[in-house]
């Protein structure tokens, strides 16, 4: 199992109560899983602690086996790379140069990047189909254009596991759809993928694992098909979904249902 998390709780340190409550899941190579809570539930917090930004008060996290606590640094950054869902450009590197920054694990201390990691940068930016971009300023960019430069440093990195949040949030209609076949394309590579959304339906095209994160900070796991349902959607949006078989498309999809009674936002 390359990812194993075991009863995982973390509070903000001035909160009076935590954020996430004995959150357990496992991780296999290959496998996919996205989670799903309503704003503010925890996911990015989640997705903190298991690339080591934020520290758990309690429980334990196993990247391939060995407990993040003890676990070399670099040796973390190697095997887990995140993609986070906002990221403040300071410097106006070329999106290139910041590409190739996801080598930084794979390089000694002080080494710049050489010939072969530009190598690497210039083919996963041909398959994110964002070569175009490789000259211009990181500063100077889209905001949907700048996630796909941060998919493309954590693919760089050649991780085993790849943590994104919200990876369709700045993408265009088209994009959406092109991130989804991206995450499944990564998964068949035998990476193991997580991904928070707040698209019910992505997560069923998806398919694998779907989790809920609730408002008390518990993940519930399980089969998309299973977990994603009228009933879960109710607990976690507070609105009417209809989950309904689409035969053109053969499969379910996740839809508004305009006309039901709308839940109240606490
Ligand atoms: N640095 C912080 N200090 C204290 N509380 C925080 C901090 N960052 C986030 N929170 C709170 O923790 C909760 C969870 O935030 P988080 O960003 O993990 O939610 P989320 O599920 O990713 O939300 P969204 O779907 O809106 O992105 C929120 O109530 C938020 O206000």
């Amino acid at each position: 199992m390359i990812l194993e998390v075991e009863n995982l709780s973390y509070r903000y340190r001035k909160a009076s109560s935590p954020i996430l409550r004995d959150v357990s899941f496992q991780l296999d190579s290959g496998e996919i899983m996205t989670i799903l809570g309503c704003n503010g539930a925890g996911k990015s917090t989640l997705l903190n602690c298991l690339g080591n930004v934020f520290e758990p008060i309690s429980g334990r996290i196993f990247l391939g086996g060995e407990d993040l606590r003890t676990m070399d640094l670099r040796k973390a950054a190697r095997m887990i790379s995140y993609v986070p869902q906002n990221h403040t450009a300071v410097y106006s590197y070329t999106v290139r140069d910041f590409i190739v920054m996801g080598r930084a694990p794979h390089l000694g201390i002080l080494q710049s990047p050489g010939e072969k990691d530009y190598e690497i940068a210039d083919q996963v930016m041909k398959e994110l189909g964002i070569s175009r971009l490789a000259d211009k300023a990181y500063t100077e960019i889209s905001g949907g254009e700048r996630q796909q430069a941060l998919i493309g440093r954590a693919i760089v990195q050649q991780p085993k596991i790849i943590l994104f949040d919200e990876p369709t949030n700045h993408l265009d209609y088209g994009n959406q759809l092109r991130m989804i076949r991206l995450v499944r394309e990564l998964a068949e590579k035998g990476y193991a993928v997580l991904m928070t959304t707040h698209m019910p339906d992505h997560a069923m095209l998806l398919g694998g694992k779907t989790a809920i994160l609730d408002r008390e900070g518990r993940l519930r796991v399980g089969k998309a098909e299973e977990v994603i349902n009228e009933k879960t959607m109710d607990e976690i949006y507070r609105i009417k979904v209809k989950i309904v078989y689409v035969p053109e498309i053969e499969r379910k999809v996740c839809v508004f249902d305009e006309n039901a009674a709308v839940g109240k936002e606490k």
